[in-house]
């Protein structure tokens, strides 16, 4: 490197001083090797954003090369999990002696999974987005797992009003016709006048966070996903026939749902999870009888732990 080349960061102290709680780069694109528990390591296209804090007060700046290019390490000859998500945040720190002593960096892909459909067997793709973020504040270390779930809820209060139509039709059917036999009622029941209402469903979106430790070195995506639509019964589908079709709206009307009970569905399912040290979930249900959005929020309840 030529030496006459000015060095803004290490040679001029800051024009105002004060510390900073974060400082760095937002939106890096680069290609990380993904470890996921029970999955064979899978290059994702990831958004990283990357932080250090600045503690002295003096100084001009952070020195944002070094980040990127420990980022950069990890991109082209590592692969994310634990471990290199722990030493990384280390490298942001030891990078910045006398500068820093806490680190951030956050990791945005989707991850796809090979998802079997409920009865043809067939096969086809989910992609999942994903947040996976350490933090080591104070030398208080934080690895946090996020993904978002779809699924599909339907509202048990319009199931219960559309099944008060249904009998209400019967009734003005059959009441005066004694002669009606059962053949004569299932066909009925086959028709639109039969069913003469349907409840109102909704795509559904559970946001969840879990706080990872040191048990689990590749990141537990697919289980987590797996305890969620466990939980729910009512995932969207990727591969659908029409029999999958069928159970799916079989699947919807035995799971009948408020955003109250998916929360605490997933609660319930959370709380048997001894693998989290910590969890934060929001269930979002997307309407279709408001143009608003019903929510619910649930943390584990621990001291110290997620807020709601
Ligand atoms: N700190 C800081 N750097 C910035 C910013 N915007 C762009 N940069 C540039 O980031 C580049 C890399 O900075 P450094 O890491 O200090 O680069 P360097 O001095 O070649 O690397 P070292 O010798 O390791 O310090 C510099 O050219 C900065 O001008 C900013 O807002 N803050």
């Amino acid at each position: 490197m030529p030496t006459s080349m000015p060095d803004i960061a290490n040679h001029t102290t800051a024009q105002t001083e004060g510390t900073l709680d974060w400082v760095g780069m937002g939106n890096i694109e680069m290609p990380v090797m993904v470890a996921s528990k029970d999955e064979a390591e899978r290059m994702v296209s990831a958004h990283v954003d990357a932080f250090v804090n600045l503690k002295e007060p003096k100084a001009k700046g952070i020195h944002m090369s070094r980040l990127y290019l420990l980022l950069d390490e990890l991109s082209s000859n590592q692969i994310l999990n634990y471990q290199n998500l722990v030493t990384l945040l280390d490298g942001f720190i030891s990078s910045h002696q006398d500068l820093s002593d806490n680190a951030k960096v956050q990791f945005r892909f989707d991850y796809h999974l090979r998802r079997k459909s409920l009865i043809s067997g067939k096969l086809g793709w989910k992609a999942y987005p994903v947040v996976i973020t350490g933090r080591l504040n104070q030398g208080v270390l934080e690895i946090e797992l996020a993904i978002d779930v779809r699924y599909s809820s339907t509202c048990p209060c319009s199931a219960a009003l559309a099944r008060q139509l249904i009998q209400k039709a019967f009734t003005d059917k059959f009441s005066d016709n004694g002669e009606a036999n059962l053949a004569d009622i299932h066909e009925w029941l086959g028709t639109t006048e039969g069913i003469v209402a349907t409840p109102h469903s909704q795509r559904s979106v559970a946001e969840i966070k879990v706080k990872l430790n040191q048990k689990v070195n590749d990141f537990p995506i697919t289980d987590l996903v797996d305890t969620i639509e466990d939980a729910l019964q009512t995932p969207v589908q990727a591969a659908v026939k029409r029999e999958d079709e069928q159970e799916f709206a079989r699947l919807n009307g035995q799971n009948l749902m408020f955003c109250e009970d998916a929360a605490r569905r997933l609660q319930h399912a959370m709380n048997l999870e001894a693998t989290y040290d910590d969890f934060w979930l929001k269930i979002n249900h997307l309407e279709s009888l408001h143009a608003h959005d019903a929510v619910s929020v649930v943390t584990k309840g621990i001291t110290g732990g997620y807020q709601a």
